[in-house]
């Protein structure tokens, strides 16, 4: 597994303001896609593409073509507003979903939803969450996606935490794909509830009000 920590003041200038508890949910939102947009062009320097010709006003020009598509998977709730800020680089991309959940006491992940292709073969994946804390909804959203075929997956993530980063690279040292995890910081550490410190909160509650 690959962690990328993405160093430009343009992206800790954003998140320094994401993380202030007084940023209301509309400029949370808007600061959460604006950040991805930054994240994913590094994330998103292997995306498959295939040589393509066309003809300017003057000559030919050789180029290329985001092809085949990757899919894009939002991990629910909160990796939901990170999908503007990739789509608005990649567009034409697809997208599938996974609803996935946090047990408070315990820190186990559980799957409630999922929308999916059935068949991921050679498919390359970007998943969507904000917050790599223990590290285990990651790891079971990419046991899932490897699980059904996926060959190439980039994980983009507001925040990591250190713990996350080591659970997450023992739970896929099975798995036998290229696996890249892309961030904006990695925190000092998780707090006994398993909130990332200093974090930002709970970034699903922060994008969209309290869940309870
Ligand atoms: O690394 P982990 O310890 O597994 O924690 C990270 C997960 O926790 C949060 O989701 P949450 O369960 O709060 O759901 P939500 O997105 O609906 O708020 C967050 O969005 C991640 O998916
Ligand atoms: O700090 C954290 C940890 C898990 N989920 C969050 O939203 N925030
Ligand atoms: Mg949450």
């Amino acid at each position: 597994m690959r962690l990328l920590v993405v160093d430009h003041p343009l992206v800790s200038h954003k998140l320094t303001t994401l993380r202030d508890e007084r940023t209301p949910s509309p400029e949370f939102r808007r600061l959460t896609e604006e950040l991805v947009t930054l994240l994913a062009y590094e994330a998103t320097r292997e995306v498959r593409v295939d040589p393509v010709t066309v003809q300017t006003p003057v000559a030919e020009a050789h180029g290329v073509a985001l092809r085949p598509k990757p899919l894009v998977v939002p991990i629910l709730r909160a990796g939901l507003g990170m999908l503007e800020g990739l789509m608005r680089l990649m567009p034409t991309a697809e997208v599938g979903f996974l609803g996935m959940v946090r047990n408070e006491e315990t820190l186990e992940a559980s799957t409630y939803a999922e929308r999916l292709p059935a068949d991921l073969s050679g498919r390359q994946c970007y998943v969507l969450d904000p917050m790599l804390a223990t590290g285990g909804t990651l790891a079971a959203a990419l046991d899932f996606l490897v699980d059904r075929g996926a060959d190439h997956i980039t994980a983009i993530c507001l925040l990591a935490a250190p713990e996350g980063i080591a659970n997450l690279e023992a739970g896929v040292a099975h798995l036998d794909i290229p696996i890249t995890v892309v961030t904006a910081a990695l925190d000092e550490k998780l707090n006994e509830k398993g909130y990332i410190v200093p974090g930002l909160g709970d970034a699903g509650d922060r994008l969209y009000g309290l869940a309870h």
